[in-house]
């Protein structure tokens, strides 16, 4: 156990009122979860404020209370630290109770609207294929080596952070691959951990909900790069407006990626397939198993992340070339002639991006459908931009639920509807439950024929009203193919 003063190491504190060295069996900012011996951390959230557990979390044990605002009442036997930032105080609270274990592994984070775990899993694949020992938290999994250890969040808590680095460490891991999400750069989940590098994939719409303007959304993806030290690298993709703003006040040294401005990783797009990419790399041909342009973009952070920590680039190139990305991106399931893909795509970058590569690959008469739905109690300004763009980019569109949460799922279809014409309408078809919209696909698709299922690619549940039911896209796609085709 360590004692309160040491674990304070860093912090920025205003007062502190009662015994430091009090020891501190572990560092919890939710109230339930406090047992004897705990330190409390309180936290302003976004639906309720941590200070107004306090009470709650000395009766259940707590021996210090770490908070911007000091309770009114003080409770004997116990301690209270004053912050002006408890969120940040939590991360760095949580380095210094696992023995900062960022300063013993290269930890490299991954930022940007779309893209983070394509790259980072690309990453902790290679450098495994390299023979380095390595960590991944990403979206879809977190990853000691072969190890899975299941993921909630894109970027988990401050305190799970820096007990998985801490894992990872104990395993005798050289490097972690993580994704940076622009809510955990806000809520100071990545705080008191010490970065290798920093990478900027790009930025467009998503999260308003949560940030308010797309100016806030920048200003949080910005941050990381504002708080990277002196001797780390920041690498960012030039072809996005917003690269080079990123890296304005960044101490870091910085690098750039890019397929059309100047940069200092550059590729340039031979082939594009369903079967692959061919990009020139300085006059290097290689051939990838990733789909799409915009994994040129993923493959060249990650070719430009390996460089920068120190790997060679032939030796990179070969074993990236061999490597298949991340589950739920572009899957390709071909039963009976009909070819489904299912994709995370759920942003309208993402879905544009996903269409234009199908229609960009398909022979010419087959037909396009796009199953697509809006997450409920996320962004509302994107569901009739990208109901939008799926009827111009698609034969026929089935509009759908993606994981309504606490809305009714009439209502988001409602506002995807809104951006669509009366012409587009009529290739449109509404249908709420994803199970009957993803057979209906089938039943209306023939031979040759292409089916995008958007917006969930991994996840394998539906989740309605605070329930997760367990549904699964490729999983109920190949059912009906199946079925349906007779194979
Ligand atoms: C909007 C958001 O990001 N919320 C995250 C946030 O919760 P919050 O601010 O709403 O917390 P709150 O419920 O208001 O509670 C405030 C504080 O009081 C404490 N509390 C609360 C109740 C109680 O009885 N006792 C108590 O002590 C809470 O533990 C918390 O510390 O902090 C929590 C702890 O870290 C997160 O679990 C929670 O994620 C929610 C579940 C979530 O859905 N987040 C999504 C939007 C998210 O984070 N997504 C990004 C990826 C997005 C992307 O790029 O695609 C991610 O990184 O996963
Ligand atoms: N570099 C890219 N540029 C634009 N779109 C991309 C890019 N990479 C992937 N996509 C699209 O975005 C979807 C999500 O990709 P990925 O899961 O790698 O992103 P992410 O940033 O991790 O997303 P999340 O914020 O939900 O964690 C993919 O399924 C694909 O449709
Ligand atoms: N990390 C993203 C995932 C969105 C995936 C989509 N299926 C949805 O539920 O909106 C979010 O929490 O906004
Ligand atoms: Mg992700």
């Amino acid at each position: 156990m360590k004692q309160l003063k040491d674990i304070l190491y860093k912090v920025s504190l205003t007062s502190t009122h009662g015994n430091m060295e009090v020891e501190v069996k572990d560092i919890v900012f939710d109230s339930r979860k406090v047992s004897s011996g705990s330190a409390f951390v309180a936290v302003r959230g976004t639906q309720v404020d941590g200070h107004d557990f306090i009470s709650t979390a000395v009766e259940k044990g707590a021996t210090t209370i770490v908070c911007e605002d000091l309770p009114a009442e003080s409770f004997a036997g116990v301690t209270l630290v004053q912050t002006s930032d408890s969120a940040k105080a939590l991360g760095i609270m949580a380095s210094n109770f696992y023995g900062n274990p960022s300063e013993k592994i290269k930890v490299v984070a991954v930022t940007g609207t779309n893209g983070k775990t394509t790259t980072v899993t690309l990453l902790h694949q290679l450098f495994v294929a390299m023979g380095y020992s390595t960590g991944l938290l990403s979206t879809v999994e977190n990853k000691i080596n072969d190890q899975v250890i299941p993921a909630t969040h894109t970027t988990p808590d401050a305190v799970s952070v820096q007990a998985l680095l801490r894992q990872m460490v104990d395993a005798g891991c050289s490097h972690c691959f993580m994704e940076a999400s622009s809510h955990a750069i806000v809520q100071e989940r990545i705080a008191g951990l010490k970065l290798a590098g920093a990478v900027f994939t790009n930025i467009t719409h998503d999260h308003l909900d949560y940030h308010g303007t797309f100016d806030e959304y920048i200003k949080a993806k910005k941050k990381l790069f504002d708080e990277l030290p002196k001797d780390a690298f920041a690498l960012v993709n030039a072809d996005d407006k917003r690269g080079m703003v990123m890296v304005q006040n960044s101490k870091a040294t910085y690098q750039t990626f890019a397929l059309k401005s100047s940069a200092d990783f550059k590729a340039k797009i031979i082939s594009n397939t369903l079967e692959g990419l061919e990009l020139d790399i300085n006059g290097k041909l290689i051939w990838f198993r990733l789909i799409g342009a915009f994994n040129a973009y993923n493959l060249l952070g990650v070719l430009g992340v390996a460089v920068l920590l120190g790997e060679e680039e032939d030796e990179v190139l070969r074993a990236l070339s061999a490597i298949r990305g991340a589950k739920g991106r572009f899957d390709r399931i071909s039963i009976g002639g009909i070819t489904a893909i299912v994709d995370y795509a759920h942003t309208p970058d993402a879905l544009e991006n996903v269409l234009k590569t199908i229609n960009g690959v398909r022979a010419g008469n087959e037909q396009v459908t796009t199953v697509v739905g809006c997450g409920g109690n996320r962004d509302k300004t994107k569901r009739p931009t990208m109901a939008k763009i799926a009827v111009t980019e698609s034969d026929k569109v089935i509009l759908t639920s993606d994981n309504p949460r606490f809305e009714e799922p009439m209502d988001i279809l409602r506002d995807m509807q809104a951006g669509i014409g009366p012409t587009e309408m009529r290739k449109t078809l509404t249908i709420e439950d994803r199970r009957e919209a993803i057979k209906t696909a089938v039943m209306m698709s023939k031979k040759g024929d292409i089916i995008l299922i958007a917006g969930k690619g991994h996840e394998d549940y539906q989740e309605i009203k605070g329930v997760k039911h367990h549904f699964d896209d490729a999983e109920v796609v190949t059912e009906f193919l199946t079925q349906l085709t007779g194979q």
